[in-house]
């Protein structure tokens, strides 16, 4: 099964993935790889030595253009490159390439702000072929429930001031506060390490500083399935206005009412029996829709059950010969025709177990025997 769902001529989606040191961004990533299902992905980091790959999955660069200390190729089809200078570079040798990737995914290091990362996006010879897919924040939960950003801070401050790059006036806190404001989807990991309780507080306590409509998902060892992580379509370039930096921080509170009812999904899906979320996913036969419009109004309702996350799949629109693809995530429903494509008439959920399985079966069809 092909996870690839582009348009043709569609821009390669982005994910950026930031969280302190130690948080589990590289664990995270490194699930991610391994269950890539054949996708390609370049992942470009800091460095590869953190990556902790083993030989078995390295390979030397094909491509006579860049130095084999700078790419390296994965045997599972996926390539990994540092950010030797600066992030733009990087960027235009790997879209340059014959293969280019179908995902890209930016390990940022743990001090980064990632909006002046996003807003790089609009460069110009970046933007017409990128799209920023989703900005992920993993949060160490085990150092949160202790009160603390990350577990060593000692490590984290020396991190910081060996780094010139960096903006040493801004106190840690800030930094944290603005990679949660930019998050597409926040992460708490170590989740194995804290209490139900525990767990429940951190996610009290950062729940402000999360954009509305935002999903706020727990887990071990980063592992989280693909479709959780990829395909959020966020274009965060196009939506920087509401994931600024600190210094505005006060006003975030008003935006957050009109959104209580998103806020109260997120809430209550955590701290069942289980200290990482579990997922689940089904596959709904749908007969078909009147429109176009008529499949977004309903997979947006849908989307907006409790405990769903994606829906996604290709859909019969009546009078019409070429299906319907159908991709959702957060509040975005994107649909668009797709000549020659085969329609499935069908759609698959993905969400947080226990989802309202009975609300999306009367928006959007019955599930199938398979699943
Ligand atoms: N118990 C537990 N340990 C974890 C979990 N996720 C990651 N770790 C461990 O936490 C440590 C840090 O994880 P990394 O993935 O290297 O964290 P990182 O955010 O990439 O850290 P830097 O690259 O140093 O910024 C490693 O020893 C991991 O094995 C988890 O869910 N539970």
């Amino acid at each position: 099964m092909t996870t690839s769902s582009l348009q043709p001529g569609a821009k390669i989606p982005a994910t950026i993935v930031t969280g302190f040191l130690g948080a589990g961004k590289t664990t995270l990533i490194r699930n991610l790889l391994t269950n890539a299902n054949g996708k390609r992905i370049a992942l470009i980091v800091n460095e590869f030595g953190d990556m902790g790959f083993d030989g078995s999955l390295v390979n030397g660069c094909a491509d006579p253009d860049c130095a084999a200390e700078e790419v390296v190729e994965l045997t599972n089809g996926c390539i990994c490159c540092t950010v030797a200078d600066d992030f733009l570079p990087t960027m235009e040798m790997l879209l340059a390439r014959d293969n280019p990737p179908e995902h890209i995914v930016i390990e940022t290091s743990g001090l980064a702000l990632p909006q002046p990362l996003v807003r790089a996006f609009s460069w110009p010879s970046v933007k017409p072929k990128v799209t920023v897919d989703g900005v992920v924040t993993v949060l160490d939960a085990a150092a949160l429930a202790e009160g603390r950003i990350a577990l060593d801070e000692d490590a984290l401050a020396a991190q910081r001031a060996a780094d010139e790059a960096l903006d040493h006036d801004s106190p840690v806190e800030e930094l944290f506060h603005d990679q949660l404001r930019c998050a597409d989807l926040v992460v708490l990991n170590k989740a194995d390490l804290v209490s139900e309780d525990a767990l429940k507080q951190v996610h009290e306590k950062i729940a402000a500083d999360v954009r509305p409509a935002v999903h706020v998902v727990t887990s071990e060892k980063g592992t989280l399935p693909i479709e959780v992580l990829l395909g959020r379509g966020s274009a965060a370039e196009d939506d920087m206005a509401d994931r600024h930096e600190h210094h505005h921080h006060h006003d975030d509170h008003d935006h957050d009412h009109d959104d209580d009812d998103h806020d109260h999904h997120h809430d209550d899906h955590h701290h069942d029996h289980h200290h990482h979320d579990d997922f689940e996913s089904h596959v709904l036969a749908v007969s078909s829709f009147a429109s176009l419009k008529d499949a977004e109004a309903k997979v947006l309702e849908a989307m907006a059950q409790k405990g769903v996350l994606r829906i996604k799949g290709a859909v019969k629109i009546e009078g019409k010969a070429a299906p319907a693809m159908v991709q959702a995530v957060g509040p975005r429903v994107e649909t668009w025709f797709a000549a020659g494509a085969e329609s499935s008439g069908r759609l698959v959920v993905i969400g947080l177990k226990g989802l309202d399985l009975t609300a999306v079966r009367g928006l959007l069809g019955e599930l199938t025997a398979a699943a």
